[in-house]
């Protein structure tokens, strides 16, 4: 049984990674608002399209702490931000429905999000990997360090070198897997299962733009960043 550790410089690292997820968080609380009032499909919509763009921003921002992601070619470093966008997106909204809540407020919460105006078809894979993400009762560290690697994917759309992005989230699953064993000695499969996540995480993402385009509202007003980063409009 091999002594798993995390060495100075992969603590050092991890810090780094945690404070500044932590530090670019989206300030207005969006599940606190949504307990609060039951708001029209107008509304909700325009929430969504709030929190994304300002999500996108504090996407940008916490690449800007990863460790050698600046030293990316910087149209690689576009392409990664482009094509972790919407993972991103759904990932944080997993980790805030999936938050410890009194007592009936996370039912409260799915229940205003099965009402918000996305149509049927969608919910059933969207609550079925949040409910996977809280199933994992991650830790935040494992939190950050999941965004992490899900924004240095090697093979996204137009990604020039590869390697280089390889490289830096092979950096990053090392510390994550030492981390699992250390934090779950008793399921040796934790990692494993963490990054199965990740795949049902893209696989949710594909319908992202139908999610939108079939919201029940009359227009669809997406900010100029959306339409960037979401394929609407
Ligand atoms: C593309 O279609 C989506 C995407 C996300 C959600 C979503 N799942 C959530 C789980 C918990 C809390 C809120 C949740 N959201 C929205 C939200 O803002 N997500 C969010 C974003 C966007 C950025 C940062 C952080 C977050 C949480 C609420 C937007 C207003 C209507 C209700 C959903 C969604 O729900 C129908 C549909």
């Amino acid at each position: 049984k091999e002594k798993v550790e995390i060495t100075k410089e992969q603590q050092a690292l991890v810090k780094v990674v945690v404070e500044a997820y932590n530090r670019h968080q989206i300030p207005q609380d969006v599940a606190k608002k949504l307990l609060q009032d039951q708001y029209s499909a107008e509304e909700n919509f325009l929430l969504l399209t709030e929190m994304a763009t300002s999500q996108v921003q504090v996407l940008v921002e916490f690449t800007k702490n990863i460790p050698g992601f600046l030293s990316l070619d910087r149209e690689d470093q576009i392409a990664l931000l482009k094509g972790s966008a919407v993972e991103a997106m759904f990932l944080r909204s997993a980790q805030v429905f999936s938050k410890k809540m009194p007592n009936g407020h996370t039912e409260v919460l799915e229940e205003r999000i099965r009402k918000s105006g996305i149509s049927e078809e969608f919910m059933t894979p969207m609550f079925n990997f949040y409910k996977s993400i809280g199933e994992l009762h991650m830790v935040e560290e494992e939190q950050a360090l999941l965004t992490t690697i899900t924004i240095l994917t090697p093979d996204r759309p137009y990604v020039k070198d590869q390697q280089a992005v390889e490289r830096l989230q092979e950096t990053i699953l090392d510390v994550l897997r030492k981390m699992c064993v250390l934090q779950h000695p008793q399921d040796p499969q934790y990692f494993a299962r963490l990054l199965g996540r990740l795949t049902e995480l893209r696989t949710l993402s594909h319908y992202h733009a139908e999610m939108l385009t079939s919201w029940r509202v009359n227009d669809h007003k997406f900010t100029p960043l959306l339409c960037e980063i979401w394929d609407v409009q």
